[in-house]
């Protein structure tokens, strides 16, 4: 029998075999590659990553117990370590797959990212129509390079890092201490509870400008970030919400450099200078606000669980604050226990899962791995905090004590505990984070007691949602 095509169908087996062709020959699995499961033609690991991606990425697909948290593969009894997968290319710019490596280990974690050939970020249309590559999450080379450097300088000068902006923080606490104290007695909802005091402290770094969150009509700002946080995700949220209160933004200081700026190639210059300054305006909202408030939110949620925790707590403060004046940053070295509720909510929250993925400028050779130029490289910090070996059986549960020694006088750093991932774009915020949130528990715990509400005295805690 004798077949003979029409010249379309002779066109589309053309072309459907020179996909075929372009696909094998990009996508041919490297056996330098590090180990993982097997993937398929176009939707790579797609179907094993399923819903809860999270846990494959730390477990393997085939882990027998999914919610026992350990990076233990059970079959070879080895640890992963270091795990590839393919994802499907939906919304990346990526031929068919994007190839990924998953971190699960503190110390790769550390290692890799203090390699400049990790500080790539994966852009993808959603984060190149707000961002368009500026600012500094989602921007890599010399321009990221240049905006972390200046916006860390300035920071740093303005004392955000060595804790000078405490008068901002304690007057929210103070804010907020007093709106609860309207509310004793009443249940109140653990979700944005804490958007307009964070807010407004990120506000008042980068503006000098106070609002009352707590009035009936709530402040523009709180708005206008609350609209962000409800209306689009981590990666995909835009300085240009905030443009219109540019004016503001440390007028003699980033906009000075702008105007020193006459070499056209630098990011400051002109009209460059200026799409970064809107988007670091941004990136300081998106980085900081929501990740601040929902740490909070665990943090008295898991406090509302362990009574004992917070009598232990309150015994600290009694001994060292009393009730008479405000609790300051200087009170820490002295309040072990309060630090170690943080340290514990961080852990046990890790509420940047996955941290900010990063990807691969070049090709890159690692502990016998080739990781190659444009692979995504995922922290999974939620792996490093909820991995059995290293933290013990009771891994899931709240208990600030594994942070403290003994007579538990002392805290105990943890090396694998890095919630604000690690090496050369580790959280730009991170010591802002730490001084606002033990000014805020210390403050609450120091004048209340946190109880459950008896209509809904169980609570079911998920990284991602908390339900009656
Ligand atoms: C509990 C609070 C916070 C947590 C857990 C957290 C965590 C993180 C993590 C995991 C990253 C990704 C780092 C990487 O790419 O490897 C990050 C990046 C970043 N964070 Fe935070 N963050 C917090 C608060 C803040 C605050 C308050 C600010 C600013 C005021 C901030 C600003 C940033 C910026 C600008 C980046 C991007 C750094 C870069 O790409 O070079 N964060 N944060």
């Amino acid at each position: 029998m004798e077949f003979f095509l029409s010249f379309t169908e002779a066109v589309l087996l053309s072309a459907a075999l020179l996909v075929g062709f372009i696909y094998l020959r990009k996508n041919k699995r490297d056996p330098r590659y590090p180990p993982g499961p097997r993937a398929l033609p176009f939707i790579g690991n797609a179907h094993q990553l399923g819903k809860d991606s999270l846990r494959v990425m730390q477990k393997g697909p085939r882990s027998m117990d999914p919610f026992t948290a350990s990076t233990w593969d059970l079959k070879s009894n080895k640890k992963i370590v270091l795990q590839y997968f393919e994802r499907n290319c939906f919304l990346n710019n990526c031929l068919f797959v994007l190839r990924t490596i998953v971190l699960n280990d503190a110390k790769l974690v550390k290692e890799l990212f203090s390699d400049i050939n990790s500080t790539g970020r994966a852009l993808n249309p959603v984060t190149w129509y707000f961002g368009k590559g500026n600012g500094i999450i989602i921007s890599q080379g010399h321009n990221w390079e240049a905006q972390r450097r200046f916006t860390l300088r300035k920071l740093r000068d303005f004392g955000v890092l060595k804790s000078s902006i405490e008068d901002y923080v304690t007057e929210e606490a103070t804010a907020l201490i007093k709106s609860f104290e309207r509310k004793v007695g009443q249940p109140i909802s653990g979700t944005r509870l804490f958007n307009g005091p964070i807010v407004n402290t990120l506000w008042r770094v980068v503006s000098s400008e106070n609002n009352d969150w707590d009035s009936p009509v709530k402040p523009e700002i709180l708005q206008r970030a609350e609209s962000v946080m409800e209306s689009v995700n981590f990666t995909a949220v835009s300085g240009l919400f905030f443009a219109p209160f540019l004016r503001y933004i440390a007028p003699d200081h980033y906009l000075v450099e702008m105007e020193n700026t006459t070499d056209p190639s630098s990011s400051f210059y002109k009209e460059q200078g200026e799409k970064n300054l809107q988007a670091i305006v941004g990136d300081l909202f998106v980085a900081g606000s929501e990740t601040s408030s929902n740490s909070l939110s665990f943090a008295t949620l898991y406090l509302s669980q362990h009574l004992e925790t917070q009598r232990k707590a309150q015994a600290e403060l009694d001994r060292v604050v009393g009730l008479d004046r405000q609790v300051f940053l200087s009170d820490k070295p002295a309040l072990p226990y309060i630090e170690a509720i943080l340290l514990e909510t961080f852990r046990l929250s890790s509420i940047v899962a996955m941290g900010v993925p990063h990807r691969m400028l070049a090709d890159t050779m690692f502990h016998g791995y080739f990781l190659p130029k444009g692979a995504t490289v995922i922290a999974n910090l939620y792996a490093i905090h909820h991995d059995t070996k290293t933290w013990g059986p009771d891994v899931n549960e709240f208990r600030p004590e594994r942070f403290l020694n003994e007579d538990e006088t002392q805290v105990v750093r943890h090396d694998s505990l890095i919630p604000f991932s690690a090496g050369r774009r580790q959280c730009l915020g991170e010591g802002l984070a730490r001084d606002s949130l033990f000014l805020f528990v210390a403050s609450i715990l120091q004048k209340f007691v946190i109880e459950p509400d008896p209509a809904c005295p169980y609570v079911d805690i998920d990284t991602s949602s908390v339900s009656c």
